[in-house]
């Protein structure tokens, strides 16, 4: 990033005024009647309806639009475990884009916890707070536990986006850009770099989808999960092939997918090279990729070519899809965000990448014209049908699981945002 960028960087968080959230009214405190209503005596009243049924505070709070994003600063981006007020930035970030792409109100929280217990009991203490609870930036292996818990201990929706936010942009992806390639996901060999959160989701999300775990080589720190490592968690044991392969070096060789979730500048140029024709990376760390698209195209100009970034074309973030997802998730007011709904997502995602690109889209990007194909697999991130159709297809399948609390709303499907309130 050049120096000038790293300082409208830091003028961006700084100016007008510190951070990129605040909290605004959403009724009127002007006259004393208004203040009477909305604080002694008149605030009573809710109070006592809701303490007889607490399904009241979705008809009297803000409860039901409003989503917490939480940290503790273990994983922040592809930065490390940076601490949890290093992560406000990013937490901040997340909340304004919940606000921009689907109207939800988000807030930050980051929680200084000792342990994963002390992480869960602070989160779950103040759930009912909130309509849904995004967990963001959290590290392997203690995510797992955490959310797992979290979701039997709450009854909103929790949802760890790194893993599930990214697994479903990362399969929708994956689809389009396999078969420009002209392959097929079952017969596909994958290299997985990173085996952690986002990683590990992804790949349990390509494997149901139809890869084969036999194809698959998972890569952390310490190289290839194969069965003969006796160092492995749980989450990473399911990956583990018995295969000869133990570096990226080994496993790059013939491969036709390179999915990149741990860190920068990874993978070499001559490791790109040794793999298939029409090779898919997907470069996803955070800012900086496995590798740099000029880079990877330079070395291979076949390569079907993503990052996690918005400045280069493809790009593959959980952007797409949690803002979306939990506006279908509150509207029905769903207890969970299942496996329906993400596949649900993933379908819709898919699709739309293949309809005509909206002339508000090229406008905002600057382009003349943009079509399905090797530099557009994913609808950009502006593209408002995001909305419409990915809150619908989740709504539907929140429905049809059997977990939604409310039935689909008679302003769905959406199809602006100035239709929501
Ligand atoms: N584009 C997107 O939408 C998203 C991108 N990401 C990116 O994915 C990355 C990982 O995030 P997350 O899963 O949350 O973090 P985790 O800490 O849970 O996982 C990081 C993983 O990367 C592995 N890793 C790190 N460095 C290396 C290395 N040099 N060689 C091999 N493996 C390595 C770690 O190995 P080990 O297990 O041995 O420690 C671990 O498995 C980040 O860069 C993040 O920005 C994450 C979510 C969404
Ligand atoms: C995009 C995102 O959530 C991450 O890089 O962690
Ligand atoms: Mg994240």
């Amino acid at each position: 990033m050049s120096q000038d960028f790293k300082q409208a960087a830091l003028d961006y968080h700084e100016f007008p005024r510190p951070g990129k959230i605040s909290v605004e009214l959403s009724t009127s405190a002007e006259t004393a009647h208004d203040l009477a209503l909305a604080y002694s005596p008149g605030v009573a009243e809710p109070v006592r309806e809701i303490a007889k049924d607490p399904e009241a505070a979705y008809r009297y709070t803000a409860k039901g639009n409003l989503v917490a994003v939480i940290s503790n600063g273990t994983a922040i981006l592809g930065l490390g475990d940076l601490g949890p007020l290093a992560s406000k930035p990013v937490m901040e970030g997340k909340a304004l884009l919940f606000k921009r792409f689907a109207n939800i109100d988000s807030i930050d929280i980051e929680v200084d916890a000792e342990s994963p217990q002390a992480f869960i009991d602070t989160v779950a203490r103040i759930a009912e707070t909130f309509g849904g609870i995004n967990l963001e930036d959290i590290k392997a292996p203690e995510c797992f536990e955490i959310e797992r818990t979290l979701i039997e201990r709450c009854n909103i929706p929790v949802f760890h986006d790194d893993q599930h936010g990214t697994a479903i942009v990362t399969a929708a992806g994956m689809i389009n850009a396999l078969e420009l390639a002209g392959k097929k996901l079952e017969e596909a060999s994958i290299v997985c770099l990173g085996a952690g959160a986002a990683a590990s989701a992804c790949m349990k999300l390509l494997i149901n989808m139809g890869a084969k775990v036999e194809n698959v080589y998972m890569i952390d720190r310490k190289g290839v999960i194969h069965s003969g490592r006796a160092d492995l968690t749980a989450e990473k044991a399911a990956f583990a092939t018995e295969t000869d392969k133990r570096t990226l070096d080994d496993a790059i060789e013939g491969a036709d997918v390179f999915l990149g979730l741990s860190g920068p500048d990874l993978l070499s140029p001559e490791q790109l090279k040794k793999m298939a024709d029409n090779p898919v990376v997907f470069a996803c760390a955070n800012p900086d990729p496995e590798i740099r698209p000029e880079v990877a195209n330079a070395a291979r100009p076949d390569v079907i070519m993503a990052t996690g970034r918005s400045d280069f074309p493809n790009q593959v973030n959980n952007v797409l899809g949690f803002p979306f997802i939990f506006r279908g998730a509150l509207d029905v007011r769903a207890s969970a965000i299942n496996e329906e709904m993400k596949a649900a997502a993933v379908k819709a995602l898919a699709g739309l990448a293949r309809e005509p690109v909206t002339q508000e889209v090229l406008l905002a990007y600057g382009l003349q014209s943009l079509e399905f194909g090797r530099e557009y697999i994913l609808p950009k991130a502006t593209d408002s049908r995001l909305l419409g159709r990915i809150s619908f297809a989740v709504a539907q399948a929140a429905i049809d699981s059997g977990v939604a609390r409310l039935p689909m709303p008679e302003h769905y499907p959406i199809h602006c945002e100035s239709e929501l309130y």
